[in-house]
């Protein structure tokens, strides 16, 4: 198993290319069922997740090819690939693969549109919270769809196909909101999602499937309309800059000091963060490459954060700011509003020599003046990364374990780190 080894100290420059979005590519990919022609994706980050996915959507029936590097393209550019379900060849998404990557659930609403049925295990629960899947289930049970849940898995049937509806949901849901899209676009009528996620990934699910044939009004808004259509045919789309990885870097340079342009970020995808970081004492500069940000002397101010669905402070990257109020000057109180278990990077950060106080969902960080290495294990994506962010200012060397969390979602994170200025090595074991 890999581990990655750092040792602290240095402040970042230069320039880190920021990747296609990971929870932006998925649903797209996931979108590839909706139609037997082609959609071309470009953008999309090489990522464990990603292969994880193709896997997936191959046993239900996919072809698809990735293009190779270009002469001349930058390693760090991401990949172009070519989806086509021309049949579906199993509606079934066995529990060996749907356990490991929650996201892979959502090929329940495009089978169930297309093919009329599915079966999908539950993807259980995992080391962020219990993660049910009610509202999924509400929200298809609305367009029409039989379902059941049988021996661990999902049984969804629309013998006479989709018919659209009103689908309010009580609480937003990021993934129900993509799979009850996706699943409306070949439903019979008009279906309008009420209370749902307003996320930017949300957003370029619909621009990809209106680029597909299909009638999608309002994402990004909490209520989206769509209009049925008989079929989807093939695109081409660009993935979505990954705003949880500029704003994880972001909060690396304002850990370390320096001066780094984050090469692709949108602003407007990342307010809510910036806002905050620019409150801490960071300077954040849009450019026309795209973020720069700075921070050259003076100490990190404590800001109270809470989580909050898309245009709040995202709860992926609440782990990351809590590493960096470990260093301010002060006593900063962060709420996890989204999941009841996003903690589990608290007792890795006390390693380091953190002061945190957890009482429920608020964790009360007292900043300290320095931090040190420590053999330190990765327990989900986010958290992963944020002790590597704590590690980039921590006297010594620290070693990440388990670093396959952090391969989930962050592209060549050790090369783009170390072109700026970072001492960061991957080990694997020979
Ligand atoms: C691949 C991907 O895009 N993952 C993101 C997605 O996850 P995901 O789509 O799984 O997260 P949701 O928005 O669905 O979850 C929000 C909350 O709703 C709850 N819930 C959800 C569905 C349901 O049927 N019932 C229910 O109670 C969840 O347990 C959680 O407490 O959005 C999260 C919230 O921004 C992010 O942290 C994840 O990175
Ligand atoms: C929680 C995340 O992913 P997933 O929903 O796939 O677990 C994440 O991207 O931070």
């Amino acid at each position: 198993m890999d581990s990655i080894r750092i040792v602290g100290g240095n402040e970042l420059s230069g320039i880190i290319p920021i990747s296609g979005a990971k929870n932006a590519a998925l649903p797209l990919m996931i979108a590839s069922l909706l139609t037997d022609e082609t959609l071309t994706l470009e953008n999309v980050p090489r990522l464990a997740d990603v292969a994880l996915l193709t896997r997936i959507l191959v046993n239900h029936g996919l072809d698809y090819s990735l293009n190779g590097k270009r002469p001349g393209e930058d390693l760090l550019t991401g990949q172009t690939m070519n989806l086509t379900a021309r049949s579906i060849v199993d509606t079934t998404a066995p529990y060996e693969l749907v356990s490991r990557m929650r996201a892979s659930f959502w090929v329940i609403g495009p089978l169930l549109a297309r093919m009329h049925q599915a079966r999908v295990s539950l993807p259980g629960g995992c080391a962020i919270g219990t993660r049910p899947v009610d509202l999924f289930l509400m929200g298809l049970e609305r367009l029409g769809a039989e379902i059941d849940v049988e021996q661990g898995y999902v049984i969804a049937r629309a013998p006479g196909g989709l018919v659209g509806n009103r689908v309010v949901f009580p609480k937003v849901s990021v993934g129900a909101t993509h799979t009850v899209l996706m699943a409306a676009t070949l439903a019979r009528g008009e279906t309008v999602i009420e209370n749902a996620a307003r996320e930017p990934e949300v957003v370029d699910l619909a621009r990809c499937l209106n680029a597909m044939g299909a009638r999608v009004t309002g994402a990004g808004t909490d209520t989206i309309t769509i209009e049925g259509v008989d079929r989807l045919r093939g695109a081409r789309h660009r993935v979505v800059s990954d705003r949880i990885e500029a704003g994880t870097y972001a909060m690396a340079v304002a850990m370390t000091g320096g001066d780094v342009t984050l090469e692709g970020a949108e602003a407007e995808l990342l307010a809510g963060p910036i806002d905050i970081l620019r409150r801490v004492g960071v300077d954040i500069e849009e450019t026309n490459r795209g973020l720069r940000v700075r921070r050259n002397g003076g100490g990190l101010s404590p800001v109270d954060v809470e989580t909050q669905p898309f245009p709040g402070f995202p709860t992926d990257l609440q782990a990351q700011f809590m590493a960096l109020m470990t260093r301010a000057k002060g006593t900063s109180v962060i709420t996890e509003t989204i999941f009841e278990n996003r903690f589990m990077h608290v007792g890795e950060l006390a390693r380091f020599g953190a002061r945190i106080h957890l009482d429920g969902q608020k964790a009360t960080v007292e900043g300290v003046e320095r931090l040190t290495g420590a053999p330190v294990m990765a327990t989900d994506l986010r958290a992963s990364v944020s002790l590597v962010i704590a590690a980039l200012v921590a006297d010594g060397e620290t070693t990440v374990n388990r670093v396959y969390h952090l391969d989930r979602g962050f592209e060549r994170l050790e090369e783009k780190l170390g072109r700026c200025g970072a001492v960061v090595e991957r080990i694997s074991p020979n």
